[in-house]
């Protein structure tokens, strides 16, 4: 044990006894939403095998992720990273029910598409109308209009939606986006039966004074509906959340390893990374349901098969205790 911190000691002894595990048998306090197999990967140089996006997302699960972005049904030209994603979700097939897997749909074809272990889908829109053309081919009105029938059918399949606006605090090519802006869109994808919103710093430029100026747009009962979905460019990410929280809301999305990103939001890092969260979260006495090592378990088997190293400072830390 030369060479040890007492702060290693003292993680390890947690590991030891157990800390983090017995931390799953409590109701979880805050939802995480896991979207590194989606917003994690479609960014990537790499595309990953049907059998290896399974395998991240089985581990992810066992480590308590209970609710999992597993891939989108996009057009394979557009992301090819998510082309099979059909595929993937078919080798879930036997994933228990407890955990619920969410696709990316961009249109009807897009929902046709998903097969049975899809749980719930997800359409994303933007506050942007120049992102929207962007990463959509579309107008705001227009996106809107094609989420429609997605609804309809989502409805009749009794598939629950949900809902990103995209560039909630600043757009790539127009920069600042009205918090008003953010709100009308928000509450039109509310209107049409989104049963949560998330809200997306989609190029992680976001400080927390304007993160709680885009929350205060929206009233205490709409809170409850509404998640948090910061990439860390500029290493807002943590603080953004401590302020979402502040603010009542109570569902953050994250990314183990801090993978992801937009293909098209150039420059804009990943996901601010699952583990940090956890960490400060669980500091915090708030408890998650995920067991911190076994998902540091998953960043390492998805970092090694991108061959690129995490970008979590917790990750990373305990990545170092297990080499001494
Ligand atoms: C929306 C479209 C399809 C419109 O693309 P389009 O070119 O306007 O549409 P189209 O209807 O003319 O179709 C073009 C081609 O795509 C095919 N196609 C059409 N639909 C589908 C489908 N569902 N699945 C598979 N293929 C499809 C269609 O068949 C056709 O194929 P072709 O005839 O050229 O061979 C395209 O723009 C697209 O796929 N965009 C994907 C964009 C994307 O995935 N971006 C990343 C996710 S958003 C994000 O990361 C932000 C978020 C959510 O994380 C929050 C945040 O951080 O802010």
């Amino acid at each position: 044990m030369r060479g040890i911190t007492p702060f290693t000691s003292q993680l390890q002894k947690r590991l030891r006894t157990g800390h983090f595990v017995r931390r799953r048998l409590t109701t979880p306090a805050v939802r995480m939403v896991e979207v590194g197999p989606r917003d994690g990967l479609q960014n990537e140089l790499v595309t990953l095998s049907v059998q290896d996006r399974a395998q991240f997302i089985r581990m992810l699960a066992s480590a308590g992720c209970s609710y999992i972005e597993a891939g989108s049904f996009v057009s394979p030209k557009w992301v090819p990273q998510m082309a099979d994603t059909e595929q993937v979700f078919q080798e879930l097939e036997n994933l228990p029910r407890t955990t619920t897997l969410v696709a990316l749909v961009p249109n009807l074809r897009g929902l046709e598409q998903a097969p049975s272990r899809v749980n719930e889908i997800a359409i994303f829109a933007a506050a942007s109308e120049t992102f929207s053309q962007k990463n959509i081919n579309c107008s705001i009105t227009e996106s809107l209009e094609r989420f429609r029938p997605v609804l309809e059918m989502a409805a009749q399949k009794q598939l629950p939606v949900r809902g990103y606006v995209s560039c909630a605090i600043a757009c790539p090519y127009e920069g600042a986006i009205s918090s008003a802006q953010v709100a009308t869109v928000t509450r039109k994808l509310f209107e049409m039966g989104c049963c949560q919103v998330s809200l997306g710093d989609t190029i992680g430029v976001g400080t927390p004074y304007e993160t709680k100026r885009l929350l205060q747009e929206f009233s205490d009962e709409e809170k409850k509906q509404i998640a948090v979905h910061f990439h860390d460019t500029y290493g807002q990410g943590l603080v953004n959340i401590l302020v979402s929280l502040e603010q009542g809301i109570t569902t953050i999305d994250s990314s183990v390893a801090g993978l992801g990103g937009c293909p098209y939001a150039k420059g804009a890092s990943g996901n601010v990374a699952t583990e940090d969260v956890l960490y400060m979260l669980h500091g915090m006495g708030l408890e998650t349901g995920i067991d911190l090592m076994k998902l540091v378990d998953a960043a390492e088997f998805i970092c090694a098969l991108l061959g690129k190293p995490t970008r979590s400072k917790v990750g990373a830390a305990i990545a170092a205790t297990r080499s001494i």
